[in-house]
Formats: structure tokens, sequence, C-alpha cells
């Protein structure tokens, strides 16, 4: 068997993508040769614990990363500076950091400072998920034929690189680079929007119910039902993205309030044309995503 990428990986947070990726690894063995979890959640290190999820489970994340030649951040992107500042002084010279966060330059930005010199820090996204959070959540092929990008920073040690890039290929994913801003304005447009969006319809609906005093929800089996799946999601993991991801997100609302302004004038000047052109766009769209194997 070949040798493992890892021989002690900590996890640090075990929710939807750690469990996730600790489900991965299981279908993958020998990938890693010990897999630590740590969590501040007690309650989510005992559900893990009795999952089965990993080897080893250790509260303290400083404590979990002594001697681990690989630590990826789990946990919402809101806490990935108090958490680097914490471990740092105990990553093992020549290991690797990554994490899985939404956004990238505010990772950068909150993680970078803290990482020691022979620390490898290597910003990753994998490109899959759903509304569900914490371990109980874990899902074994989530990462299947799914993109997983990565923001390389500029002097980082290539081998690391390459192996975060074979570690997700191993769970099944495709691998692309880019730079971290192009990665916020895509993941502004194709991910963060859609779920203001959601959060947005589902608040908007309630507020009409409790103002009518009418069974507005009741009546939801419709094209609403699938914002509401979106609009499930964890509050903590998307205050943190939406914060974190201010810029983009602000500049691809505007964008996408002018297009919404367009549509409703379409529709009150009766410019059928227009409304016909838009929904046969979005058709397009979703036929591509079917036939690319990403809807
Ligand atoms: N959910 C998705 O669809 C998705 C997809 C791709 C990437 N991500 C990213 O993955 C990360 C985790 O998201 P998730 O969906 O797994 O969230 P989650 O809420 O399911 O899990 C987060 C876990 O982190 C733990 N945690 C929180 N703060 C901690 C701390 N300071 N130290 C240790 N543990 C802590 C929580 O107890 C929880 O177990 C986020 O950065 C998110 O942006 C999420
Ligand atoms: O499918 C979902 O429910 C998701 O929210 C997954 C999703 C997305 O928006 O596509 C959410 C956040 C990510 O960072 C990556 C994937």
């Amino acid at each position: 068997m070949a040798e493992p990428l890892f021989n002690r990986l900590v996890l640090i947070g075990i929710g939807h993508i750690g469990a996730s990726i600790a489900g991965a690894l299981k279908l993958h063995p020998g990938t890693v040769e010990q897999l630590v979890i740590s969590d501040t959640n007690p309650d989510h290190l005992q559900r893990a614990r009795e999952l089965g999820l990993g080897d080893d489970y250790v509260a303290d994340a400083t404590a979990a990363v002594t001697n681990a030649d690989g630590v990826i951040l789990c946990t919402p992107v809101g806490s990935f500076a108090g958490i680097a500042e914490a471990i740092a002084p105990h990553l093992a010279p020549g290991s690797i950091l990554s994490d899985v966060g939404s956004t990238k330059q505010s990772v950068i930005r909150d993680v970078l400072p803290f990482v020691p010199k022979g620390v490898s820090f290597v910003p990753a996204h994998p490109m899959a998920g759903t509304e569900f959070s914490g371990p109980d959540a874990g899902v074994a092929d989530l990462f299947e034929g799914r993109w997983c990008l990565l923001t390389p920073i500029e002097g980082v040690d290539e081998t690391a690189t390459r192996k975060i890039e074979q570690f997700w290929q191993t769970l099944g994913a495709r691998t692309a680079r880019m730079g971290a801003a192009h990665h916020d304005r895509v993941l502004a447009i194709v991910s963060h929007l859609p779920h203001l969006i959601a959060f947005t319809i589902c608040g908007t609906a309630d507020d009409l119910a409790d103002e009518t005093r009418e069974e507005v929800l009741e009546f939801a089996a419709t094209g609403f039902r699938d914002f509401t799946r979106i609009a499930a999601s964890d509050p903590v993991m998307w205050r943190d993205v939406f914060v974190n991801n201010k810029d983009a997100l602000l500049e691809m609302f505007s964008r996408f309030s002018e297009d919404a302004q367009a549509m409703a004038r379409a529709v009150r000047w009766g410019d059928t044309d227009y409304i016909e052109d838009k929904i046969k766009r979005s058709r397009k769209i979703r036929k591509t995503l079917i036939d690319i194997k990403q809807a």
C-alpha cells in the first residue's frame, strides 16, 4: 500500500464538513495514519466519538496539533484568527496547515500572520455541502466529483500545495487553483448571493404571513420550497461568510438588484420578449450544470 499522505492529521471542527472529511477518509483507508478530531463543543466531540469518526479526540486544539504533520481548520471562518493564534506556537516544523473556509481573502488575512516559519499554509475550499450542520451531518461521498479550489499563497512550498491537492483528489474531488480575490468574487455570485436571497425571501414570506395573518407558509410546497432548503443553513457559518466576503457580496448584490429591477420593469410594461429571453437563458444555465454533472 502507498505511504499515507499524513501520519497525524487533525481536523479542528467536526461539523458537516469535518465529519464529511472523516467519513471520506474511511472510504479511502490508508490516506492518513491517524485522524485526530478536535472541537470546542463537548457534545460534538462526544458525538464524533460515538460515530467513530476518528482515532483520537482532543478538545484542546493546541494539544491536538502537537506532533501533527497536517491540520485542517473546519470551523466557521470567523473563528479562524483566534484558532490560528492559539495553535501557531504548537504547530510542528514542516507541517501543513490548511482549511475548508468558504471565503479565502479573509482566511489568508486572518491566518497567515500567525503561521510560523517552516509551516506551510495552503488555503482550500471544497465546493460541496448541504444545509445541515454538526457531526451527524457528515456525508462520506460529499466531495465525489465536486471541485476543491485552492488559493495558494506566493512563496509557499509547492510540495505542500501538491499534497493538499492530492488529499482532495483522493477524497474524490477535482482540484483547481486560483487567486483568493477571484475565488471570493466567483463564490459571491454562485454561493453567497443565492444564500442571501434565500434567507431574505423566507423572511419576507414570514413577515407577510404575520402581517396578513394568513397561512402563506401552509401553501408553500411550490417554488418557494427550493429556497427553504438553502435557507435552513447554519446561522453562524453564514453570518461569518457574509461579513468576511462583504465587498464581493455587496458588488454582486448591487448587480443583481439592477437586473431584478429590469425584470420588474419588463413585467410592469408587459415586455414579454425581455421576460422570455431571461427565462430561456436561465434554463440554459440549468441544462449546462446538469450536462457537466454539477447540478
Ligand atoms: N456547510 C457547507 O455547505 C460548507 C461547504 C464548504 C465549506 N464550508 C466551510 O466549512 C467550515 C465549517 O462549516 P460546517 O458546515 O462544517 O459548519 P458546522 O456548523 O456543521 O461545524 C462547525 C464545527 O466547528 C466547531 N467549532 C466552532 N468554533 C470552534 C472553535 N473555535 N474551535 C473548535 N471548534 C469550533 C463547532 O462546534 C462545529 O462542530 C466553514 O468555514 C464553512 O465556511 C461549509
Ligand atoms: O448546497 C448547499 O446547501 C450549500 O450550501 C453548499 C455550498 C454552496 O453554496 O453551494 C455552500 C457553501 C460552500 O462554501 C460551498 C457549497
